[in-house]
C-alpha cells in the first residue's frame, strides 16, 4: 500500500524523480495545522518533499514563522509559508492568520494539541484537545470547506466526531472528507508482523480497523498470507500493535508521544490521499470514517479514496474468532468515545 509512497519520498529528497516536474503542476496546497510540534515539524518537513504538494502552508500558535523560513531552503518545487494567529507571518509580505493559512487548501492535516505523559490515556487529552479542533474545524468549515481534513490529535475516537458535528452545524459535512489518521496503527502492525515473519516490511499490510486507543485498534493477523503464529505470539503482536502508542510514551519519559513514526505516518496518509486527487484510482488505505459496517458510527477500515476524498468504505472481510472477540470487546468502548465527541460539539 504505502511502497509507492515510500519510493517517492526517496526519488524527492535524492532530486531524481522522473514524474517531478509532471507532477508539480499538479501539487495541491496543503496546510498543517500544529506545524512547529513534535509532529509537525518532521511531517512538514516531509511534506516539502513531496512532487504532489505546491504550497505548504504551516500554522500553529507559536514557530511557524521560523519552521517556514528553514523549510523554504530545501530545493524542492513547493512555496512554504507560516502563518501565525496575529501578527508575524513569514514571508513578511505574507497575510497572517488561519484564514491565509486555509484558503485555498485541498488537504488539511491537523496534530495540533497536546500530548500524553506516561499514565495517561488518550482519553486525558479530551478536556484540552476537544476545543483546540473545535476550533481549528470551525476555521476549515470558513475557509476550506472542500478540503480533506485529515485528524491526527488524539483522542481521535473523539476529536473526529467532534470534527464532523462542527462541520454539520456550518452546513459543509461531507463524509467523505473528513478521516481520523489511523495510518501508524498499519505501520506498527506491518513493522512487528515483518520482524515476526522474517520479512521486509514493504512486503506486508497488514488491515487495521476499529478506532484509535488501546483495544479499539484491531489488527487483522489472521488476514496476513502466510502468517500462522501461535496463540501466544498472536496475542503479543495484537496488544503490541494496540499499545505501541503506550510503549513510545512510556520510553520517551514525559517528553511527549511518537513524533517521527507519525510524522512519517502522517505523511503516507496524505501522500496517498493527494495521489487519489491528482487521478490514481489504486488507492486504498485505512481511516476512521463514518461508517456503517458496525453499529459505531466511525470505525476506520480500508477505505478507496478518489478526487474527492473517500469514494468507498470497504469492508473488513473474514475476521478470525480471535479477532471477533476483541471486536465485541471494542465496540462498547468505541461508541462511547464516539458519542463523548458527539455531545461535547453540541453542548
Ligand atoms: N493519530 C495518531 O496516530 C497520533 C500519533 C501521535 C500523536 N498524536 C496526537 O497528536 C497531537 C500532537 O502531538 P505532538 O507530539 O505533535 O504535540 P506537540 O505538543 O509537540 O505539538 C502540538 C502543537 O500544536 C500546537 N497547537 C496547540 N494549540 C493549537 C491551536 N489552537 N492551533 C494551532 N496549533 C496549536 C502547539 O503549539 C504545538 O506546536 C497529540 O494530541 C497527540 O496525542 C496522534
Ligand atoms: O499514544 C499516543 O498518545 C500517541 C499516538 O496516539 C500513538 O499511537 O502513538
Amino acid at each position: 500500500m504505502f511502497s509507492l509512497a515510500s519510493r517517492r519520498l526517496v526519488n524527492a529528497a535524492t532530486n531524481k524523480s522522473r514524474f517531478f516536474s509532471s507532477t508539480a503542476a499538479m501539487g495541491k496546497k496543503v496546510a498543517v495545522l500544529g506545524a512547529a510540534g513534535g509532529i509537525g515539524q518532521p511531517l512538514s518537513l516531509l511534506l516539502k518533499l513531496s512532487p504532489n504538494v505546491s504550497e505548504l502552508s504551516c500554522y500553529d500558535i507559536v514557530g511557524t514563522p521560523g519552521v517556514a523560513a528553514d523549510l523554504s531552503h530545501i530545493p524542492t518545487a513547493s512555496s512554504v509559508t507560516g502563518n501565525l494567529p496575529a501578527a508575524g507571518s513569514w514571508p513578511p509580505s505574507h497575510n497572517t492568520g488561519i484564514e491565509a493559512a486555509l484558503t485555498g487548501a485541498s488537504v488539511v492535516v491537523i496534530p495540533a494539541g497536546v500530548p500524553r505523559k506516561p499514565g495517561m490515556t488518550r482519553d486525558d487529552l479530551f478536556n484540552t484537545n476537544a476545543g483546540i479542533v473545535k476550533g481549528l474545524v470551525e476555521a476549515c468549515a470558513d475557509f476550506c470547506p472542500d478540503a480533506v481534513l485529515a485528524i491526527i490529535s488524539n483522542p481521535v475516537n473523539s476529536t473526529v466526531p467532534i470534527a464532523a458535528e462542527v462541520l454539520k452545524k456550518k452546513g459543509v459535512y461531507s463524509p467523505k472528507k473528513l478521516c481520523g489518521v489511523t495510518t501508524l496503527d498499519v505501520c506498527r502492525a506491518n513493522t512487528f508482523v515483518a520482524a515476526s515473519m522474517g520479512k521486509d516490511p514493504k512486503d506486508v499490510n497488514v488491515t487495521v480497523i476499529g478506532g484509535h486507543a488501546g483495544i479499539t485498534i484491531l489488527p487483522l493477523f489472521s488476514q496476513v498470507p502466510g502468517f500462522s503464529p501461535s496463540d501466544e505470539d498472536r496475542e503479543a503482536l495484537t496488544v503490541r500493535t494496540q499499545f505501541g502508542g503506550d510503549e513510545v510514551v512510556k520510553a520517551k519519559a514525559g517528553a511527549g508521544s511518537a513524533t517521527l513514526s507519525m510524522a512519517y505516518a502522517g505523511y503516507l496518509f496524505t501522500e496517498e490521499v493527494l495521489r487519489a486527487m491528482n487521478g490514481a484510482d489504486d488507492v486504498v488505505q485505512c481511516a476512521f470514517v463514518e461508517s456503517s459496517l458496525t453499529d459505531a458510527p466511525f470505525f476506520s477500515s480500508p477505505c478507496k479514496f478518489g478526487p474527492d476524498g473517500v469514494t468507498e468504505v470497504m469492508g473488513f472481510g473474514e475476521i478470525s474468532a480471535y479477532e471477533q472477540k476483541w471486536m465485541d470487546q471494542m465496540l462498547p468502548d468505541l461508541k462511547k468515545q464516539i458519542q463523548k465527541g458527539i455531545d461535547f460539539a453540541n453542548q
